[in-house]
């Protein structure tokens, strides 16, 4: 297998730290650059944290990066923002995609998809790497079909950004693929105080906790007659997400057009 060039947004981040590491214990994968929010010429190697055998640039601009960089792949690990630019820079270049990334709208993702077609390239889009989280979410979707009414709850670290999050928007999708948009609890049900009934995506309530001390954990909860289903995963840490950005790095070499998850790949 010939060696997969990556180029990394987000070097510095918790995701891009542990990306860095598992590039480097990954035989067929190459660091050629990263792109940082700042650090402008710097090695990857002198950026805090970063293994030392890392030798390839820092730029702080990826349209600059990919100016100067020959890359098979760029994996963003960064922002919403951040990671939707760095998305339509890499496939306006026709450079393939992996964006673990989250807080992608519908529209987003109808945009990117055309883009990628468009442009003849490949773009995965994963909400959630963990295989355990992908489990839960195919789990959720069977169960749906038999047990529809459905809440979810996610929990998240409090520095995250966007709720809620991908992988509870994901998991409503697939939910709504199989089951038929339905009112859930009392009709005559009401808030007395904003919010207390959480966000709601075709009838699914999606309930979203920020803590310090969480990193990312869901629980998808079916009620029935006299039971009660609850499919649950919990990322401890972050190493959990490294063999999913691995299997997107490499499936990415041979797709095109967009695929929006993981569970899209997975044999
Ligand atoms: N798909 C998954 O499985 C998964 C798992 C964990 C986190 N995430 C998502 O990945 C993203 C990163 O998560 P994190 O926990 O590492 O966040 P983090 O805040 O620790 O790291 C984000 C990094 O992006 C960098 N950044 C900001 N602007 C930038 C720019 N213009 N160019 C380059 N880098 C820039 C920041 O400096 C920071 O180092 C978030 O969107 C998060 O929701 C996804
Ligand atoms: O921001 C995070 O940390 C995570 N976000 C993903 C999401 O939004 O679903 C899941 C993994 C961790």
């Amino acid at each position: 297998m010939n060696n997969i060039r990556i180029i990394l947004a987000g070097p510095r981040g918790k995701m891009g730290q542990e990306a860095l590491k598992m590039i480097e214990d990954t035989s067929h994968f190459e660091l050629v650059a990263a792109v940082d929010s700042k650090n402008d010429g710097l090695q990857v190697k002198d950026l805090l944290g970063a293994p030392q055998s890392l030798e390839a640039p820092v730029y702080d601009d990826m349209e600059n990066c990919l100016a100067s960089i020959e890359a098979d792949v760029v994996v963003d690990l960064t922002r919403p923002d951040i990671g939707k630019k760095h998305l339509e820079l890499a496939l306006n270049k026709g450079l393939r995609t992996v964006i673990g990334t989250t807080g992608f709208s519908n529209e987003d993702l109808e945009r990117l998809k055309a883009l990628a077609e468009e442009k003849q390239t490949g773009a995965i889009i994963a909400p959630n790497f963990a295989i355990g989280a992908i489990l839960m979410m195919k789990f959720s979707q069977m169960a749906a079909k038999y047990l529809p009414d459905i809440e979810i709850i996610e929990k998240h670290h409090d520095q995250k950004l966007d709720a809620p999050s991908g992988t509870a928007l994901k998991t409503a999708q697939l939910i709504t693929e199989v089951r038929e948009e339905k009112k859930q609890g009392h009709p005559d049900e009401k808030e007395d105080l904003k919010g207390a009934r959480g966000a709601e995506l075709e009838g699914i309530r999606i309930h979203s906790v920020r803590l310090p001390g969480l990193v990312a954990h869901q629980e998808v909860i079916f009620g029935g007659e006299g039971q009660v289903l609850t499919i649950r995963h919990d990322s401890m840490n972050r190493t959990s997400f490294m063999p999913g950005v691995r299997l997107a790095v490499e499936s990415v070499m041979n797709i095109e057009g967009l695929v929006y998850g993981l569970e899209n790949i997975m044999e």
